[in-house]
């Protein structure tokens, strides 16, 4: 028995403590609330087919992945959309621009883990207000014409949302899950696996060739019932290099040797790289850096690398969570500025 096992049967609180459960909305019963008009249902599809096309190699334009570490509230959130939006048509003959709509965080140990638990990002966990608020500023963000991405880490979640996404990340921590690969196999969405974060690119490969297969598994339906759940099996997947424990993973050899253990297994050798995390050592100011070694590679002719992404919010850097934050910046990982941003998203588009 560890010590703070004893401690806790010692102390008698492990008995005294029971675990709580509180009723929430099912996936059904918020939709009904927040519908999709048709229009938007048929744009999303057509974005999922633009994402694909250039994670097949049909287009070869340069897939930017970029937003906030995290959605922590609805108005700069908002604000970063309506400006990505207008930088989107801007630079649309040679970048895909998608935003990050991060509502779920996984944590290394503990922490605020997003918008969708944690409303209002003071421990209340009011998570009936999250759903409906995560579900509702996404919805807005699609309004305005954007592509979204979002990492899935609770798989309960993602029928909450999953209708409103274009691409989707399984995280670092979770790639290895086979739970969350289950998740992945009935998504009918591109889906990116980032390499562990020990920088294993095999756990994501093998995520990948999992993904591709129909599973069967315990789940909920989308009235909240338990159900058995069949997939058809997901064959838009690709791999996320974010870097590990021993340094950055985007340069020309690390991609390379990325691109033949997919190729080998018969997967897509097609590569996004997360310019921020490990690959930047969580330094904002090194993402561009990232961004300049991506672009020398696609330059020099190889098109392994169609995919980069950004955390970056109205303005840069990030705070720690109180009671007067400072309106546009991150309170998860630090970010790039929007003037930043922008300025390298048409400097990319100029080629
Ligand atoms: O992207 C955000 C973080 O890198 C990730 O959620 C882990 O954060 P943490 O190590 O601060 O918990
Ligand atoms: C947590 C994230 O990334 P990773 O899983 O690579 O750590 C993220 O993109 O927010």
């Amino acid at each position: 028995m560890n010590a703070s096992v004893a401690t806790l049967a010692e102390t008698g609180e492990a008995q005294d403590q029971e675990t709580r459960h509180q009723r929430l909305p099912s996936p059904v019963a918020l939709r009904e609330t927040l519908p999709l008009e048709t229009g938007l249902q048929t744009r999303i599809r057509q974005q999922r087919q633009a994402v694909r096309a250039i994670l097949n190699g049909e287009d070869d334009r340069l897939l930017v992945i970029t937003g906030p570490c995290s959605l922590h509230d609805p108005e700069s959130a908002l604000e970063y959309g309506q400006r990505l939006a207008g930088l989107a048509e801007q630079v649309s003959d040679s970048l895909l621009l998608v935003m990050r709509a991060y509502v779920e965080k996984p944590r290394t140990t503990v922490g605020w883990k997003g918008l969708l638990y944690d409303p209002h990002l003071d421990g209340r966990h009011d998570l009936a207000t999250g759903l409906r608020l995560s579900r509702e500023l996404l919805r807005d963000l699609a309004r305005l014409g954007l592509p979204l991405a979002t990492e899935l880490l609770n798989p309960l979640a993602a029928s909450y949302l999953s209708d409103l996404l274009a691409w989707a990340a399984i995280g670092a921590r979770t790639t290895e899950s086979q739970i969350h690969r289950e998740m992945v196999s009935g998504l009918p969405l591109p889906v990116g696996f980032k390499n562990g974060t020990d920088g294993s690119v095999t756990v994501a490969r093998d995520a990948m060739g999992a993904a591709a297969h129909g599973h069967t598994h315990l789940g909920l339906d989308d009235h909240g019932h338990p159900a058995l759940v069949q997939t058809p099996g997901n064959a838009d997947t690709h791999l996320v290099l974010r870097g590990g424990h021993q340094g950055p993973n985007y340069q020309e050899e690390q991609v390379l040797a990325a691109r033949n253990a997919l190729e080998s297994a018969g997967l897509n050798p097609r590569l996004v790289v997360d310019c921020s995390h490990a690959n930047s050592g969580k330094d904002p100011a090194r993402q561009p850096l990232v961004l300049e070694e991506v672009l020398r590679q696609r330059r020099q002719g190889d098109s392994t690398v169609v995919g980069v992404m950004l955390e970056s919010h109205l303005n840069g850097g990030n705070q720690p969570l109180s009671e007067s934050l400072r309106y546009g910046v991150s309170v998860t990982d630090a970010c790039l500025s929007w003037a930043d941003t922008e300025a390298r998203l048409l400097q990319l588009a100029r080629g």
